[in-house]
């Protein structure tokens, strides 16, 4: 299965994180906001699908950047995953927990003292070593 997930900055040195619902695949953990890629949909266009369904934002596709991937082993209670992130910095909207969920920007430390899925921990670690806190051209 693939998800794709966006490590949305405020141009401050602030992400986006968002809290999975409690009756779900890791619930109450932080995550980056997304979600599966659909058949036949491009990973690009299932994170700005995502985007705009979890949050009402819109992302610029043409900035979006790789920032990492993460692969979960299939145990006996789960699909095997892999995760794309991709870092977005530039995009339109203001956020809102369209599905209830609860979200919040917060700086990469406080990131890491949130409690989170396995494979986010690793991307966390690797969006630290690209370097986040770039200006945000966001309108
Ligand atoms: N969106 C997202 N999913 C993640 C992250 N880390 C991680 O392990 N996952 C896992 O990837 C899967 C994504 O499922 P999802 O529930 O977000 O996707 P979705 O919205 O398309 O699913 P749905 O249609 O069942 O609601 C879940 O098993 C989730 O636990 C992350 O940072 N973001």
């Amino acid at each position: 299965m693939c998800v794709v997930a966006a490590a949305i900055t405020d141009g401050e040195g602030h992400i986006l994180m968002q809290q999975r619902p409690l009756n779900k695949h890791h619930g109450g953990l932080w995550e980056f906001p997304g979600g599966k890629v659909d058949p036949g949909e491009t990973p690009e266009a299932a994170l700005l699908r995502e985007i705009e369904e979890e949050l009402g934002l819109s992302l610029d596709a043409a900035s979006l950047r790789p920032a990492g991937f993460a692969r979960s082993d299939s145990g006996d209670s789960a699909p095997s995953i892999l995760l794309l992130l991709y870092k977005s910095c530039v995009w339109k909207g203001v956020p809102e927990g369209r599905e209830g969920q609860k979200w919040c920007w917060v700086t990469m430390q406080e990131a890491e003292n949130l409690a989170k899925p396995p494979m986010d921990k690793d991307l966390l670690k690797t969006l630290l070593q690209l370097g986040i806190a770039k200006p945000a051209n966001r309108s």
